[in-house]
Order: structure tokens, then C-alpha cells, then sequence
């Protein structure tokens, strides 16, 4: 018997186990049943919590396929505010992914997360692409809601240039104001459009900036909710300080 929590960010959502007095191992047959909507628990990934040696924690995330995926940063704030329900900190913590430490705060419901600093944006196959943990490809929609996501993010993630180069995740900008984006996401790994995506809408942002001088911090709509992405540009086009803030809750706790 194992039990396992369920987390979501903006409607990005996980199955969480706390890893660290048990020893999980799971095939990626059963991260892909477990993540399943119909004939599992469903979610956007499964996230394990392990101890790690000069931090808070480490943080080991599955995308719904059942592959280890690159970082996640939605499932960062989910699995910063499962280490503050298991009273692994209180009010300021540091842990370890797959990409490297990052610092977090608790901020009531809020999560603010520091993502990984970023290399300056580059024109991939025709738009702008970010590594922010993750591989992100950024186009822009001047009618978002119209927009088949699924269709076109799976149009490009599939492209002849993606599929060798492994493959990216596929956002899509509208932008609202001097300080606000609407963002949609087909995600990589979930292969198909989630409520919200973390490093993605963190991509975005950064464009908004390079593209359209937007201003941090940004306002960003996603279909799950808001999330704010704040940073800064170093000379070289790169950027560091970067975090990104929103709310993260515990939905459930079950047993399998
Ligand atoms: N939903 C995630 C992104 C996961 C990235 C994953 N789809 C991959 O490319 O491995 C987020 O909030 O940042």
C-alpha cells in the first residue's frame, strides 16, 4: 500500500509521493497508467520527493507518458508546497531538480519559484526558442481562444526539425497589455494542450520582453489561472533572476 498526493498549479496537475523514506520504483508503463485520465489517477506528471544531500529536497518529476521529463515548473511549485505541508521548511526552502538548485517562497497560497537563468533567445526553425529547463518554441496568436492547440502545437512539435531534435514544448502568446500575455500550451511528454505550463508561460514572458519590450513582472493568463513570471535581461541577452509565482494546492490525498 502506497500513498500519494495530488497536486495542481493553475491546473497543471500531479500525483506526488513523498519519496523519502521509501524506495518508489516505477516502470514507465505504470507513471503512464497512474497519469491516465481514464483508467488511472490522471495527471500532467508524476513527481517523487527524495531527500538530497544540502537541500530542502530533490524533486524528480515524470512526464504523463511515463519518461523522466526536463524541468517543470508548475510541478516545482506543487512539489515546494508538498515539502511545506510534510513541514519539510516553513517559509523559505531550496532544493534540487533535474536542472539544477532553485530557491523557493511561500507567500500564503502562493508559490514563488526561481527558475534557472536563461540563455538569450534564439531563432529556431522559424521562432523564437528558450531553454528555461525546458525546451520551449514561442509563436504569437492574435485570437488565442480560436486557436486548435492541440493541432498546431502537434503540427510543430512533430516537424520534421523537432522530431530530430527531440522534440519541444509548443506555447502560444496573445498579447493583452503593457504587462500581460494570455498563454496556451501544448506540452511535450502529456503530447497534447494543459491548462497551464510553468516553463512555458516563463518563455513567453521573456519574448514578450525581447519582442515587445513588455515589462517585468508579467501578468500571465493561462486556461488553469494566473501566474506572474519577473526577471531581468543581463548585456549579453541572457537572463537571470527570473521567478515565477503563482498558487499551488493540495487537491487529495489517496492510497493504491
Ligand atoms: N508543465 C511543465 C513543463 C514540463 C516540461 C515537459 N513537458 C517536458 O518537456 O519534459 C511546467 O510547468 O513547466
Amino acid at each position: 500500500m502506497l500513498s500519494f498526493f495530488k497536486y495542481q498549479g493553475t491546473g497543471n496537475d500531479f500525483v506526488m509521493i513523498d519519496a523519502r523514506e521509501v524506495e518508489i520504483n516505477l516502470s514507465q508503463e505504470e507513471i503512464a497508467a497512474i497519469c491516465s485520465r481514464r483508467f488511472g489517477v490522471g495527471a500532467d506528471g508524476l513527481i517523487l520527493l527524495k531527500n538530497a544531500d544540502g537541500y530542502d529536497f530533490r524533486m524528480v518529476y515524470y512526464n504523463a507518458d511515463g519518461r523522466e521529463g526536463s524541468m517543470c515548473g508548475n510541478g516545482g511549485r506543487c512539489t515546494v508546497k508538498f515539502a511545506a505541508d510534510l513541514g519539510i521548511f516553513e517559509k523559505e526552502t531550496s532544493f534540487i531538480a533535474v536542472d539544477g538548485p532553485h530557491e523557493a517562497l511561500l507567500i500564503d497560497d502562493k508559490v514563488r519559484l526561481k527558475m534557472t537563468d536563461t540563455a538569450a533567445v534564439a531563432e529556431v526553425d522559424g521562432n523564437s526558442f528558450y531553454n528555461t529547463g525546458s525546451p520551449h518554441v514561442v509563436i504569437y496568436s492574435d485570437n488565442l481562444g480560436a486557436l486548435d492547440v492541440n493541432k498546431e502545437g502537434a503540427a510543430i512539435r512533430y516537424n520534421e526539425y523537432w522530431q530530430a531534435a527531440g522534440g519541444s514544448n509548443i506555447n502560444f502568446v496573445e498579447l493583452k497589455g503593457s504587462q500581460s500575455i494570455a498563454v496556451r500550451t501544448y506540452e511535450r511528454g502529456v503530447e497534447a494542450e494543459t491548462y497551464s505550463c510553468g516553463t512555458g508561460v516563463t518563455a513567453c514572458a521573456l519574448d514578450a520582453w525581447q519582442k515587445h519590450q513588455m515589462k517585468s513582472p508579467v501578468a500571465i493568463n493561462t486556461l488553469g489561472g494566473q501566474l506572474e513570471v519577473s526577471f531581468e535581461q543581463k548585456t549579453d541577452g541572457s537572463f537571470s533572476n527570473i521567478w515565477l509565482e503563482g498558487p499551488a494546492l493540495r487537491v487529495f490525498k489517496g492510497i493504491w
